[in-house]
């Protein structure tokens, strides 16, 4: 899907990664279900598939990390967002420091260094490319959560060339970008709702097979017409 627009600069000294995180706290309670976590990825637009294998392999992963202390797990899979910098796993990018800040030369190196089509995104052959250069050795849990966290969002923030833009990365840090995704898929429900209930209008003035989407028709009924062009 296509997110275009700029993103808001992002404070360096705050939590950011607790930010990242609390869109998917949809109680904002402080905790995250697995059930949260599946309906965030469903408000963004994942499909049924992608959103239950995320949100159990999410939930059954970082549940234990951000519940220190606690003997025994709990098997509903809380995420505490409190303790979310426990969940940071190796072979990432460095871009959230251990306190889960944004660390913004980091987020500026990812461009410098692999940016190289296009100064302003990766392509999905340069963002291969970071995500191995990002590996350390034998850390293969650390290589499956980066690999499947940047594969994730390429698959759901590429642009219609195919390219992550750098607005699009700055914005998944903070979060932003997750709530920018529902205004999209908000609007483009809005535009398509408009569209049926157009059709419908050119259907009761009986002209529907001429119809097209445009402004205003030239013979001045709105978004219908009685000819073919
Ligand atoms: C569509 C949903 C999501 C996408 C696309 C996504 C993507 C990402 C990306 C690209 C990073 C940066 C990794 C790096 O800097 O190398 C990241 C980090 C992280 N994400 Fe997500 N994420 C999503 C949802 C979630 C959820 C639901 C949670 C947990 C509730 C979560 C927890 C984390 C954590 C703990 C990190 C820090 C990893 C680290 O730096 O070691 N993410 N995510
Ligand atoms: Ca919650």
């Amino acid at each position: 899907m296509p997110v275009e627009s700029a993103f808001k600069a992002i404070e360096s000294d705050e939590n950011v990664l607790q930010k990242h995180v609390a869109f998917f706290d949809r109680n904002n309670d402080g905790v995250i279900y697995p059930w949260e976590t599946f309906q965030g990825f469903r408000a963004i637009g994942s499909g049924i598939l992608l959103s239950s294998v995320a949100a159990l392999f999410i939930n059954m992963g970082l549940s234990g990390k951000t519940r220190p202390g606690k003997k025994f797990p709990n098997l509903l899979f809380p995420i505490e967002i409190q303790n979310i910098n426990m969940a940071k796993h190796g072979s990432d990018s460095g871009v959230y420091d251990t306190h889960g800040r944004f660390v913004p030369s980091k987020f500026e190196e990812i461009f410098e260094k692999y940016a190289r089509t296009n100064s302003d995104g990766l392509t999905a052959d340069e963002l291969n490319e970071f995500i191995k250069g990002n590996r350390e050795p034998k850390d293969y849990g650390g290589w499956i959560g980066g690999f499947t966290e940047w594969k994730i969002l390429y698959y759901l923030g590429k642009d219609e060339k195919g390219l992550l833009k750098k607005d699009v990365v700055r914005g998944v840090y903070d979060g932003s970008l997750f709530h920018k995704m529902v205004e999209e898929k908000e609007k483009a429900k809005a535009s398509k709702k408009k569209h049926i209930d157009k059709t419908l209008n050119c259907r009761l003035l009986g002209s529907e097979k001429n119809f097209r989407r445009r402004p205003k028709a030239a013979d001045g009924v709105k978004g219908c017409s009685r000819h073919e062009w």
